[in-house]
């Protein structure tokens, strides 16, 4: 089933918010929201953000800015899912587990 749900990418861009996390790089955009003083709550509002800007795309039409905003709206999910502790590999199992 992997081959039929290719997260690759989005696993490439989850290692990297590990490695991120472990080595606190300076200018780290990752690291900026990881250690945000409002927490797990920033993340979440950058998920509302982003969710919100690609229904506004969607809304509009615009195939640029649906692909622009949505690829924002999955970085921000992937930071959110790792503060949660949930790889890519876990949701890619649940959407196999669920392909008919
Ligand atoms: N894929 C992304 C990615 N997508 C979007 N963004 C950032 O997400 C932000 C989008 O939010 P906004 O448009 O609201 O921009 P903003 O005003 O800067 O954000 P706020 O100040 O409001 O929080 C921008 O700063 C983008 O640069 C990303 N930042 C990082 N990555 C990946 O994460 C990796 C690690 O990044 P660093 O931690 O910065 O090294 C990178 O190599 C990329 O692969």
């Amino acid at each position: 089933m992997s081959e039929i749900v290719d997260l690759s990418i989005l696993n490439a861009i989850y290692k990297i918010i590990e490695e991120r996390s472990r080595e606190q790089p300076e200018g780290s955009y990752v690291c900026a929201l990881l250690n945000d003083p409002k927490g797990i709550n920033k993340i979440l509002e950058k998920v509302g953000e982003e969710t919100t800007e690609t229904i506004i795309a969607v809304k509009d039409g615009n195939k640029e800015e649906i692909i622009y905003e949505t690829s924002d709206l999955l970085f921000h999910l992937l930071v959110m899912l790792f503060e949660c502790g949930v790889t890519p590999d876990d949701i890619s199992a649940e959407l196999a587990r669920r392909f008919k």
